[in-house]
């Protein structure tokens, strides 16, 4: 049936699949080579340029999990002697348990040299200098073994990785001071149109628009840890547009330009980065986000993404997103996708991929906003994330499995 079916491609063009020009970008760009420490306090979002490697097994010695009491298994009896002193974090018991007695133990204590076992305190109890258990536990219970999270000398954290806030947790628990990065990225923002206005605090006449694409993009690019670097708003002037790519190239590794990407009287950007970037233009099989550009500037890449909001956004998610993480060194790593039911219906052409903006219902079902428009802005604040719909036809009905984005997930 697929194949009758009309393509909504228009004709006379090459269209380059979402996958053919994702793999273009990637093959077209290299990774930041340079190198610096910092300390794990400062490492988060930064890609790690060496593995991180455990400075002593964690945890260093065999510990208490619970408070309660302490003993040996083999000589343990359901009444004991309790030893004088206690067993607490950061506070060690004073020499060893003499034999057959039991010691008060609280979580994280080292265990003294003669316990092995622990016995929670809800499951004991104290008369005077003697304690009795309601039941014995297998050896070795509530207690956590030396080493057990890692050993010392262990690869914790692998080179390439975008560092967590929980990676932070466990470079600092294996007393790792400095961790070896790559520079955080400075991703460069660029608009273009003599209809824009930069700011929403000057005035806009009626033919003029706010520029809504510049901060979008420069959020985004914070979002990637990136130190993001506003390249302000240039008209349809290929001077102007030059000037500012100049300043970007001079002080960014990778700059996002938008509008103008496409072959109209106005689209500067495409001729210039044609004319002096070398410039690869591409019209992409994908909706929304048809024109695509990737030149170098100066040597540094420039994506120039399409205008219109929606397919700004879009086409930064889909290829900016991978192409500045492949710089910044963790890699192209493909945004996590999760199988959805349809809370909608859709009869899907053959020819280009679909991305639409959706959230997740009560039931867990991908709704998709009312207008597919390109420059419905409120789109994207209604919506958490993206469903993609594949190059071919598709007739989705409620209930039909799709795969979906969330945008955390870029
Ligand atoms: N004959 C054709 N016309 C168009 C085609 C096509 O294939 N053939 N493609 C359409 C598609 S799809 C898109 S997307 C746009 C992309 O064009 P450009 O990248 O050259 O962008 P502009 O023409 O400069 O702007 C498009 C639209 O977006 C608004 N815009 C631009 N910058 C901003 C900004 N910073 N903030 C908010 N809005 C912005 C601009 O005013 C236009 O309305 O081309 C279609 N046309
Ligand atoms: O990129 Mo355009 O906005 O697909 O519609």
């Amino acid at each position: 049936m697929s194949e009758t079916r009309k393509s909504s491609m228009p004709p006379g063009v090459d269209w380059l699949p979402v996958d053919e020009a994702q793999a273009r970008l990637r093959a077209a760009l290299t990774p930041l080579t340079a190198v610096q420490t910092v300390a794990p306090a400062d490492a988060v979002g930064r890609v790690l340029a060496a593995d991180a490697v455990s400075r002593r097994a964690n945890p260093p010695r065999a510990n208490s999990a619970v408070d309660g009491f302490g003993f040996a298994h083999a000589d343990a009896a359901a009444e004991m002697p309790l030893a004088q002193g206690r067993a607490a974090a950061g506070q060690p018991f004073d020499g060893a348990l003499p034999q057959g007695h039991a010691v008060r133990i609280l979580t994280g204590a080292i265990l003294p040299e003669g316990v092995d076992t622990v016995v929670l305190q809800e499951e004991s109890h104290v008369t005077g200098d003697r304690v009795r258990f309601d039941r014995m536990p297998k050896p070795g219970a509530n207690t956590r073994e030396a080493g057990e999270d890692l050993p010392e000398g262990a690869v914790a954290l692998q080179a390439a990785r975008r560092l967590t806030s929980a990676d932070i947790a466990l470079a600092s628990a294996l007393g790792i001071a400095e961790l070896m990065v790559r520079p955080r990225l400075r991703v460069g923002v660029l608009s273009t149109g003599d209809e824009i206005i930069a700011s929403p605090d000057q005035p806009a006449k009626p033919h003029q628009i706010w520029d809504a694409n510049r901060p979008m993009l420069l959020a985004l690019a914070r979002g990637w840890a990136a130190e993001a670097v506003d390249l302000g708003h240039a008209p349809d002037d290929p001077a102007a547009i030059a000037a500012a790519l100049d300043r970007g190239a001079a002080g960014c590794d990778l700059i996002l330009t938008s509008g103008g990407a496409s072959a109209g009287d106005e689209d500067h950007v495409s001729r210039l980065l044609g004319e002096r970037g070398d410039l690869t233009a591409w019209r992409i099989a994908m909706k929304p986000g048809r024109p695509l550009a990737l030149a170098f500037w100066n040597g540094t890449p420039v994506i120039g993404l399409p205008g219109n909001p929606v397919a700004a956004l879009v086409c930064a998610l889909i290829f900016a997103r991978p192409a500045a993480g492949l710089i910044a060194g963790e890699g192209w790593r493909a945004p996590l996708a999760f199988t959805v039911p349809a809370g909608f219906a859709k009869s899907k052409r053959p020819g280009r991929r679909e991305y639409l903006r959706a959230r997740l219902n009560a039931d867990g079902a991908a709704e998709v906003f009312e207008s597919e428009g390109s420059g419905r802005i409120s789109g994207l604040s209604w919506a958490d994330g993206l469903v993609e719909l594949p190059d071919g036809a598709l007739e989705v009905a409620p209930g039909t499995p799709l795969r979906y984005l969330p945008f955390q997930s870029f």
